[in-house]
């Protein structure tokens, strides 16, 4: 991490579409210094960045019309920590399969960098958004049920070896939560919560980096 005199990490959030306030005041709240970034610009100066909740689809084309789509690529495999939650799960994922929704486009481009396969829209359609208690043994106090909000939420269906598991769902029992070295991603949306668990994670993995 380069020097910050202002103290905390300087933390991004991809500021293109989706709940990006929500993740600004999360992060400012644990001493993070949080940043909206839609330029290749502000990229290049922050410690760690969020891929925010909201469209995928959306977030992806202005990625490309914002020519950020390369910035980020490069980022990542320079080791910038990432966290992805929801469509920012779905943008961080090597490989994507579709829930089946006519909204859903096999083979939609996404960022890269986790080794895994992520079914979008795999929870249901937006009528069956849900809460749940999850099993969170690689989170931050996991003695703590946590408790996750799903909105239209893609599931991880295959994992690569470098790849750890830090929260299941347990009705679908299904993967909802991994972090491969400095890239982490949630299914689910602590930002809207107030459990600040994942976001904790984040920043001391983006001051550890
Ligand atoms: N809440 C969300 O971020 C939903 C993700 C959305 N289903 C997508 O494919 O982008």
């Amino acid at each position: 991490m380069s020097p910050n005199p202002a103290g905390g990490p300087r933390i991004g959030v991809l500021a293109l579409q989706g709940d990006v306030r929500e993740h600004v005041r999360i992060l400012s709240s644990l001493g993070a210094r949080a940043l909206p970034v839609r330029r290749e610009s502000e990229l290049a100066g922050v410690d760690g960045l969020v891929l925010p909740g909201g469209e995928s689809t959306t977030i992806v084309k202005l990625a490309v019309a914002f020519d950020l789509l390369e910035p980020l690529r490069a980022a990542i495999k320079g080791g910038l920590p990432v966290y992805g939650s929801c469509a920012g799960m779905i943008l961080l994922a090597d490989r994507l399969t579709n829930g089946g929704g006519a909204d859903g486009i096999d083979g939609q481009p996404t960022i890269g960098g986790l080794d895994v396969l992520v079914r979008r829209n795999a929870f249901g359609r937006q009528v069956d958004s849900f809460e749940s208690h999850l099993d969170a043994p690689g989170l931050p106090e996991p003695e703590r049920p946590f408790h996750a909000v799903f909105i239209r939420a893609p599931w991880v269906e295959e994992v690569g070896p470098d790849v750890t598991v830090l929260a299941r769902e347990p009705r679908a029992d299904r993967i909802v939560a991994v972090r491969q070295g400095e890239l982490m991603a949630t299914s689910f949306h602590p930002e809207l919560t107030g459990d600040d668990r994942v976001h904790r994670y984040f920043v001391d993995l983006v001051r550890t980096s």
